[in-house]
């Protein structure tokens, strides 16, 4: 921005300068220090005074939240027999609380949306489903039955949700590999663990399926009564808020809450809603490939575990004890997998995350290969040590994933994204299954693990891609960061931020890039000329910050709030209005019912509505004469007065105005203006679009000039009259349209 005509303080260099500042410090508090150095476990976590508890806590109630759908598996034929119930309705209710389980993450996610109390969620669906474990021993009817499977499936969501963020940040960054994997090796114990119990029961105690359902619930809420000492230690505490304290650290003591100055601005209507953050996640490359690699995750995972069972079975005869043994082999194995990968893996994403996908790519389709040629193998050993390998692969794939996909999220949207990865995990072992019994069907069950290769194939190659964007991702991350603590720090302190400040904003129709880092401020009430050549890209500049379009990277502020990713609809009752050169009224509605469309928005009962539709025709007699006359048969200029007379009725802060003068006569034009400048006499900032040199200038004291979705000037207009490099190509085709533009 230029200081030569006097506007507020630039917030887009100060923040520019504090993430020259604080960049490589954020990485390391990130985790990505560019060296391998990760010190001993125990060291790291003695050093900052950190406890085994959460992870063990969490683990533990990860392995409990497990035992009522093993149970219920391996006891099912008994159920059924007890309750008079056939195969199909078992199967059905079954599919019922999978559902449960597979849409439960994302309440989940929404209660703890902006408020750290995740460790609450996760205690209190713990108690549930340990009661409800206990309950299933109690069940006589179907109705019963269905309540404590969906009731179970529903408070499975929180372990899928928030088990992985709470990890995140209750353990420093230098740790974080090694307990992820650690909480996925105690998740494989339990593997071995539910197995056993049952055995134990059956076996041992000669007890019937309702004794093992109580055994079960009472260990179940002993460990959830064990880990009553588990603390959400807040969003982002080993992280991003490190990241906030890097960036006020100078002025200001770490810690110090900094709100900003709402301006009547509610901090409500600014924060990101449930879909707004899940719609957000989506637009980050790494998240959306990684997603896709936890869903071939989920076909590896879940039906294939059936699968196996089969394959076992018919292709090597092993009986239910045999495939349990083998299936204890496979988790003892993970285990040790999941031992050495924690300080490997640490190391990799410390070093570079983009290796870390990479290798991670690599090691799935190696479990690819020992899939196919264990499945093709024709000695028991050799395939029984392949798929151990596989599976054992596989069991890394869960703490990789997590730690490159959680470390590009801002900490508040992790369990957002939690519920995200669960749903990908859930869909992908629906989509397997049905992938897999189809194949099952026409080549046999080792086709159908042979089968496995396709899906596979390209999961590895996508989360391998994902290595291309992760740094960037990352450094995006640190950026918001960056950009949200600077702004609260200035307001804080009373600097004047600028109405409107869209930041590196870049732009993307499909894989055309339109935008391509523009930096842009409106100050308050001021009048801004957006000026260039046709296909420069100022309507998606326009697009962009009235939300109808979301930026791909880059962010877009509004009274120092971030309004990036807010639905468009919410804008316009922060105070930004658009109106779009010929596109402005709805055609086939009367002047009249136009108005009333607007106002609805604006007016709060019909008293107010009836007084705004009064008002409006006051200021626009012309528009009044053909209140019955249906919009789209309005002349060119009486269109562009109608849809100027909505920012009449909204009142914004900010109107964009895109193509005013497009196609109508100066004399029309001249009278448009005119209300335009009453427009902004008012109070309300205008950013106009003009292919017009003369109208622009002559109307706004500051002016952009866009080319190819730069920006190539930012100043006071007068000086633009100057750049000819510049106003030529407006001038060459403004003479070509037999325009005057003798500016
Ligand atoms: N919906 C769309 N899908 C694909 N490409 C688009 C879309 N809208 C615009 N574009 C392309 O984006 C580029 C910028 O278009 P934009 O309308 O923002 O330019 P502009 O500067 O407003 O041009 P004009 O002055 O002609 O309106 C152009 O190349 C255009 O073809």
């Amino acid at each position: 921005m230029s200081e030569s005509d006097g506007r507020s303080v630039d917030p887009i260099s100060e923040i520019d300068h504090t993430r020259q500042r604080v960049r490589d410090r954020a990485l390391v508090q990130l985790g990505v220090a560019g060296d391998r150095e990760t010190g001993r476990f125990l060291d790291v976590l003695r050093e900052r005074d950190l406890r085994l508890y959460p992870l063990v806590a969490l683990g533990l109630l990860s392995v409990v939240d497990t035992f009522h759908g093993f149970v219920f598996s391996v006891l099912t034929p008994e159920i059924s027999a007890t309750l008079g119930l056939n195969v199909g309705t078992i199967a059905a209710v079954v599919a019922v609380s999978g559902f449960a389980a597979a849409v439960s993450p994302l309440p989940i996610a929404a209660l703890c949306q902006n408020k750290a109390r995740r460790a609450l969620l996760c205690l209190v669906t713990a108690f549930i489903w340990s009661v409800f474990t206990l309950a299933t021993g109690f069940v006589v009817s179907l109705a019963g039955l269905v309540l404590v499977l969906v009731v179970n499936g529903l408070t499975t969501g929180s372990v899928t949700t928030l088990h992985t963020p709470l990890l995140m940040d209750s353990y420093h960054p230098q740790a974080r590999v090694r307990v992820l994997s650690a909480y996925a090796a105690v998740g494989s114990a339990g593997a071995i663990a539910a197995p056993l119990l049952v055995v134990a029961c059956t076996g041992w105690f000669n007890l019937t399926w309702r004794g093992v359902f109580v055994v079960l619930g009472l260990i179940s809420l002993a460990v959830s009564i064990a880990a009553l000492r588990l603390r959400d230690p807040g969003f982002g505490a080993w992280d991003t808020q490190r990241v906030r304290a890097a960036v006020r650290d100078r002025d200001h003591q770490a810690g110090t809450d900094l709100r900003p100055d709402t301006h009547g601005i509610h901090e409500p209507d600014v924060s990101l809603r449930f879909w707004e953050v899940c719609r957000r996640l989506l637009m980050i490359r790494t998240t959306r490939r990684l997603l896709i690699g936890f869903s071939i995750f989920g076909v590896l995972t879940v039906p294939m575990a059936v699968f196996f069972a089969f394959f076992l079975d018919r292709q090597w005869d092993l009986d239910p004890t045999q495939r349990a043994l083998f299936a204890g082999a496979q988790a003892c194995v993970s285990i040790v997998a999941l031992a050495v990968y924690g300080s490997r893996g640490e190391k990799q994403f410390r070093k570079n995350p983009a290796v870390l996908l990479r290798n991670t790519g690599l090691l799935l389709a190696v479990a690819l290969c020992c899939i196919v040629v264990g499945a093709l193998a024709p000695s028991f050993p050799v395939m029984a040590a392949l798929f151990c390998v596989s599976s054992a692969i596989v069991s890394v794939l869960g703490p990789a994933l997590g730690i490159a996909m959680m470390s590009i999220t801002p900490a508040v949207m992790r369990p957002h994204l939690g519920a995200l990865t669960g749903m990908a995990v859930a869909s992908g072992g629906l989509v397997g299954a049905l992938f897999l019994g189809g194949m099952e069907e026409r080549f046999g069950i080792a086709g159908a693990m042979v089968g496995m290769a396709v899906p596979g194939v390209l999961g590895a190659l996508v989360i391998s891609s994902a290595g291309r964007f992760i740094r960037e991702d990352l450094e995006r991350m640190i950026d918001e960061v960056v950009e949200d603590e600077k702004l609260k720090e200035m307001t804080a302190e009373g600097s004047g931020l600028p109405l409107l400040a869209c930041r590196s904003v870049d732009f993307a129709y499909g894989q055309v890039q339109v935008l391509h880092g523009v930096d842009f401020t409106v100050a308050e009430g001021e009048m801004v000329a957006l000026l260039g050549v046709n296909g420069a890209g100022k309507s998606t500049l326009l697009r962009v910050i009235s939300g109808v379009g979301l930026p791909s990277r880059g962010s877009v502020r509004f009274r120092g709030h971030d309004v990036t990713y807010i639905d468009a609809e919410r804008r316009v009752s922060l105070g930004m209005t658009q109106i779009s050169g010929g596109h402005g009224v709805f055609d086939r509605m009367t002047v009249e019912e136009n108005i009333l469309a607007f106002g609805y928005t604006a007016a709060r009962g019909r008293r107010q509505l009836a007084r705004i539709v009064d008002e409006c025709f006051d200021r626009f007699p012309q528009l009044a004469q053909r209140r019955t006359q249906h919009a789209g048969t309005l002349s060119g200029g009486e269109q562009q007065m109608l849809a100027l007379s909505k920012a009449l009725i909204l009142r914004p802060r900010l109107l964009l105005i895109d193509e005013l003068s497009l196609g109508l006569a100066p004399v029309v034009v001249g009278e448009l203006l005119d209300m335009v400048r009453r427009i902004n006499a008012d109070g309300a900032a205008v950013v106009l679009v003009e292919q017009s040199v003369n109208i622009a200038l002559s109307l706004a004291g500051h002016a952009y000039f866009m080319e190819r979705g730069e920006i190539r000037f930012d100043g006071p207009s007068a000086d633009l009259l100057a750049r000819e490099d510049l106003l030529r190509a407006v001038f060459l085709k403004g003479a070509a349209a037999g325009e005057v533009s003798q500016a």
